[in-house]
């Protein structure tokens, strides 16, 4: 398994500030003993190093990472403790760290991370619309007037546009260059925004109500935030130990699943986090939560001999400005015809059914550009929509994107139900009335 760049997964960013103080301490005593036993004076001066860096580590990590630690954490890693096995003596410690996160299926921190982590800011700085103020205020810590520099230095090579000037200074996107249109790229940023300033609340909240299961055991809490296409939210509807229960699963497994292209530089990526797929049959939890979704949807979701009815749970956790631009979920045509047989038995995405597991401190929504709908992950909760329309074409109204994480952690797990499942080949009148689960 390839490891992981620890920018792709706040989860693995965590992990890797979390055992940087472990870390030192390990250079420190390595070193200290090597000094004894040589007597070198490289090896006295190393191990002192070490106890210095320790000494002026963030005291704590709040257990959140934000962007600016995120990139000072990584520059650590680089350039001052890389710095420790530049000596050819020092390539087995090296390697020792190395291992250790190995174990955790990380890299050691690389340029390419260094890389990801500026990345981060400028995405998160054109998005949200911050100046080098703003993103020191939310981070609570300051950049060197160096750092400044490299960052406006990346800018500059993706043709970004600068504005205002010292700490004032912002970075625009002067055009899309992704698949998206301008104006839809436009309305994405505009909707990732409201969930930053919160000052807003959407009025298209069309009904709150509770509902109840497809066996009239279990009841929910639910909110319609579009009848049609039908976009809605069930609250409360896995539990604090499912949700930690799939995460934990997911996190042993996650890999990449940024790297879209042949495009390799992380600003123009379409999609950046890390992802793991999970079939029912893994664990209980993963067969309970695929249960509960024919529970609330109607949609049936069973491995089939001739052709899955859904496929498995995608556990995803975004790393630090992490974010998926609006895109539909269905496939195209021409991808169909390029793997013909990937749909022929079970046919496209019908439906999206997505878990939220963890709250996100700052940004991270899911927006739907098109119908003006931005979904701010709540624990616990799921959000669920038709890509498909009654009559069985592909509702381009869908499009939808991930906002850029800000701060925290988001992870979903997220079941696509294909048509095969028959959601919509229901008893009903197709044309007067909707999926069972409206009434
Ligand atoms: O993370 C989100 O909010 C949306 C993810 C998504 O659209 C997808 O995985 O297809
Ligand atoms: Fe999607």
């Amino acid at each position: 398994q390839d490891l992981l760049d620890p920018c792709l997964s706040s989860h693995r960013m965590q992990q890797l500030m979390d055992s940087e103080s472990n870390l030192l301490k390990f250079l420190n005593q390595t070193f200290s003993d090597r000094a004894k036993l040589s007597g070198e004076s490289h090896y006295e001066k190393l191990s002192r190093s070490a106890s210095r860096f320790l000494a002026v580590l963030p005291e704590n990590n709040n257990d959140v990472v934000d962007p600016l630690r995120t990139f000072l954490g990584i520059k650590r890693f680089l350039s001052y403790y890389g710095k420790f096995f530049t000596h050819k003596k020092d390539k087995d410690v090296f390697g020792a760290v190395q291992r250790s996160l190995e174990k955790q299926k990380m890299k050691y921190p690389d340029k390419a991370s260094l890389g990801y982590s500026i990345d981060a800011i400028l995405r998160l700085m054109t998005a949200y619309d911050l100046d080098f103020d703003g993103m020191e205020n939310s981070s609570g810590v300051s950049l060197s007037s160096e750092d400044k520099k490299n960052i406006m230095q990346r800018a500059k090579e993706f043709g970004l546009e600068a504005k205002g000037s010292g700490n004032g200074k912002k970075f625009i996107e002067k055009k899309s260059r992704h698949q998206v249109t301008d104006t839809d790229m436009t309305k994405y940023n505009n909707l990732c925004r409201l969930s930053r300033h919160n000052s807003y609340t959407p009025d298209n909240r069309l009904s709150c109500s509770y509902a109840k299961g497809l066996s009239g055991l279990a009841v929910w809490k639910q909110e319609v935030l579009s009848r049609d296409p039908y976009i809605a939210v069930f609250y409360d509807v896995i539990t604090k130990r499912e949700a930690t229960s799939i995460m934990n699963t997911g996190a042993k497994i996650l890999e990449g699943s940024g790297v879209m292209g042949k495009n390799k530089t992380s600003l123009l990526h379409h999609r950046l986090s890390a992802s793991s797929w999970l079939w029912d049959n893994h664990t209980d939890t993963t067969l309970n939560l695929s249960r509960r979704v024919e529970e609330i949807t109607s949609l049936r979701t069973e491995f089939r001999d001739h052709g899955t009815l859904a496929e498995p749970f995608q556990i995803v956790n975004y790393g630090l400005g992490g974010h998926y631009f609006p895109h539909m979920d269905y496939h195209l045509q021409h991808v169909i015809d390029a793997q013909y047989g990937v749909l022929e038995n079970s046919g496209d995405r019908l439906a999206t059914f997505m878990y939220y597991l963890s709250d996100v401190k700052e940004g991270g929504a899911t927006v739907f550009p098109e119908l003006s709908v931005a979904i701010f992950p709540v624990k616990l909760s799921a959000v669920f929509w038709y890509n498909f329309k009654i009559d069985g074409e592909r509702d381009t109204r869908t499009l939808h994107g991930a906002c850029p994480v800000m701060g925290g952690q988001k992870w979903i797990a997220t079941k696509w139900i294909r048509q095969l499942s028959g959601g919509l080949s229901s008893t009903c009148e197709l044309s007067e009335t909707p999926p069972p689960f409206f009434r």
